[in-house]
């Protein structure tokens, strides 16, 4: 039985956790959802990153959630998430509502993972069973979000060992990244590759030449640090396969995308080709990662609590 460190094996949680106590779950999750994304299709890429820098702190355990209070230091304030991240007032409504039908019930670490599940379906991508069960953390870590939340402009290896780290494999890695298929970025977040890739002034040479000169009109050398840029050019509110396609164009947005090929890995490079002719196999890969990612140490039993409200502890 392979028990491993986060990701792979047994984890505690399973599907059916709430079909007695709270059978209007899902439903009311995608309810919610559909409104949100409908109203701002963004939101859907917003709610699948909320949950990937939830479980890479501390677990999946809604940490990513808490607000700055006596004992919390927020993670919203950390470098990848400040001014960043999003989609805190979807999870408060899904959570109200499931307050009024199933008090007490229905974790805010369980919310995120549907919430995921659920934008990842209504961009057009795979539908999996989400595992629950987790519960909601009493701490956050502020330094956790800063130092283990792999940076836009790491380097394949940098990546691999993130991500090794929380017990995911270099097909967790190349199928997750796919992430990226939806959603945007700041000009901060990829502005050295635009400038000065190596120290010598110079852009990424593996820059195609026309989305680099895309790029420098979005992102200026000095100011304009948050304008943005779609992650996938080709089609940024679908959840498919073509932010593999583009990276083997040259047409990567992030460094930590453009490695994924460039990098020298074998078995990386061997993945975005495959994803990008195969779009069946990255669903079904991304699905597995994504169950692999939420699986990441979740608060079970008696640990942790149920919030009342997903923004403080109890
Ligand atoms: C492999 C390492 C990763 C790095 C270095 C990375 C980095 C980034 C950066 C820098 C942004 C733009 C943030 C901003 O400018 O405000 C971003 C956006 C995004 N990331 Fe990642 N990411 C990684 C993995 C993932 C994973 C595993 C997922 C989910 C499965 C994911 C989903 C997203 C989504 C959907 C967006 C767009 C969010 C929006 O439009 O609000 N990323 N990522
Ligand atoms: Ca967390
Ligand atoms: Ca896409």
């Amino acid at each position: 039985f392979p028990f491993g460190p986060g990701g792979a094996g047994y984890s505690g949680l399973f599907p059916e956790f709430y079909q007695f106590s709270c059978p209007q779950a899902n439903e009311i999750v995608m309810s919610v959802l559909e409104e949100a994304i409908a109203q701002d299709p963004r939101m859907a890429a917003s709610l699948l990153r909320l949950h990937f820098h939830d479980c890479f702190v501390q677990g999946c355990d809604a940490s990513v959630l808490l607000d700055d209070g006596a004992t919390i230091q927020s993670e919203k304030n950390a470098g990848p998430n400040k001014n960043s991240i999003r989609g805190f007032e979807v999870i408060d409504k899904i959570k109200a509502k499931l307050e009024r039908v199933c008090p007490h019930t229905v974790s805010c670490a369980d919310i995120l993972a549907l919430a995921a599940r659920d934008s990842t379906v209504l961009s057009g991508g795979p539908h999996w069973e989400v595992p629950l069960g987790r519960r909601d953390s009493k701490t956050a870590s502020l330094s956790k979000s800063n130092t283990e939340i792999p940076a836009p402009n790491s380097t394949i290896q940098n990546l691999i060992t993130f991500f090794q780290r929380k017990g995911l494999d270099e097909e967790d890695l190349v199928a997750l990244s796919g992430g990226h298929t939806i959603g945007v970025a700041r000009c901060v977040t990829f502005r050295q590759r635009l400038y000065n890739q190596n120290g010598n002034n110079q852009p990424d040479v593996t820059l195609e030449k026309s989305y680099y000169n895309g790029l420098k009109s979005v992102c200026p050398n000095t100011g304009g640090d948050n304008n943005i840029s779609p992650l996938d050019i080709a089609s940024p509110l679908r959840f498919d396969n073509t932010y593999y396609k583009l990276i083997l164009f040259g047409k990567g947005l992030l460094t930590s995308d453009e490695v994924l090929l460039t990098g020298k890995v074998a078995r990386t490079m061997e993945l975005v080709k495959n994803y990008a002719v195969d779009e069946a196999l990255f669903f079904h890969q991304f699905a597995e990662s994504m169950i692999k990612m939420g699986n990441i140490n979740p608060l079970t039993g008696s640990n942790g609590e149920i919030r009342k409200n997903c923004r403080r502890i109890n």
